[in-house]
């Protein structure tokens, strides 16, 4: 077991943040830590990570207990926290050289993550000098110089642009190939994208753990698509084993299916049969969004 963590609770004061969580990670997992502002989220990965110890209950990564050894499992966790906490004034590779001092790490690892995080282009400027997507992947980078086998990222894609925000979620998965990585996020399509399986907490308690394939694989389907023109409900009803379309704005719809079957050939078929053109088309995992509002209301 990469992570386990039994029975935590955290109090700041009065306020109760964690309730009794338990859940266990094993190696190899990308898992999702899902939950609305203030659930809790950011203070279990501090806990993980030794920053803040919790009130009760136990954890261990990599069969190592919290307790007993924090130093021995911050050596075996690369923590990007939420706040991601840069010497803007230092030059990135200067930065890294920094840290490597620190992990006690060899100096040739430094040019490997720069390569593994794409920062080469940018390895010779100052922090403060990058975009914000190159400061995430400086905060990756130095998360993963000592080679950790667990990686916890505590919202590691907010306030990406769009482009910047597929090209960290897409390092974030290959990362995840051959390491452990439990990340935290609100935001529910990060899921979809990148993580195995969702744990999901409102208000300090676990309400749903759960793999994505698992919630994947139901009776029905969802689709979203936008074509290049308004059509009217009526011609939408043609697509086979279309159970429902609703207009979500402009000229998207969501359409639901009672069929397992992937149906974006049939959408795609429909819109060149009449003269339309698909301007997006995605499949989505209903279940996760309607988990998600159930659970967390
Ligand atoms: N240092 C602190 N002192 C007092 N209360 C705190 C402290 N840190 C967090 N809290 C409270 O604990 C609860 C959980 O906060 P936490 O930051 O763990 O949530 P989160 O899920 O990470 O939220 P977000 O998605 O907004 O980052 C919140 O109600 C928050 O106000």
């Amino acid at each position: 077991m990469s992570i386990s963590v039994e029975g935590i609770s955290k109090f700041y004061g009065e306020q109760k943040a964690l309730d009794e969580v338990s859940f266990s990670v094993t190696r190899g997992e990308i898992v999702g830590f899902l939950g609305p502002n203030g659930a809790g989220k950011s203070t279990l990965m501090k806990i993980l990570t030794g920053y803040l110890p919790p009130s009760k209950g136990e954890a261990t990564v990599n069969s190592i207990s919290l307790k007993e050894n924090l130093h021995k499992i911050q050596q075996n966790i690369g923590y990007l926290p939420e706040h991601n906490p840069l010497y803007t004034e230092m030059y990135v590779r200067e930065y890294l050289e920094f840290n490597a001092k620190i992990y006690k790490t060899d100096k040739s690892r430094i040019e490997e993550v720069i390569t593994l995080t794409g920062l080469k282009p940018e390895a010779n400027k100052k922090i403060e000098q990058l975009s914000k997507g190159y400061r995430q992947r400086v905060g990756l980078a130095t998360a993963l110089l000592h080679d950790p086998e667990v990686l916890i990222l505590d919202e590691p894609t907010t306030g990406l642009d769009p482009n910047q925000l597929v090209e960290i979620r897409s390092l974030i998965r290959n990362i995840g190939k051959d390491k452990t990585v439990f990340l935290s996020t609100h935001i529910m399509q990060e899921v979809e994208a990148v993580c195995d399986r969702v744990i999901i907490i409102n208000k300090g308690k676990i309400v749903a753990d759960k793999k994505l394939n698992d919630l994947r694989v139901e009776k029905e389907q969802v689709i979203h698509v936008e074509f290049d023109y308004l059509l009217e409900p009526v011609a939408i009803q043609k697509i086979p084993h279309l159970m429902s379309a609703r207009n979500i704005g402009g000229f998207a719809w969501e359409l639901t299916f009672d069929t397992k079957k992937d149906m974006r050939p049939a959408v795609f078929d429909f819109a060149h049969d009449n003269g339309l053109k698909t301007l997006q088309l995605n499949q989505k995992t209903k279940n996760l969004e309607s988990l998600f509002s159930e659970l967390t209301r």
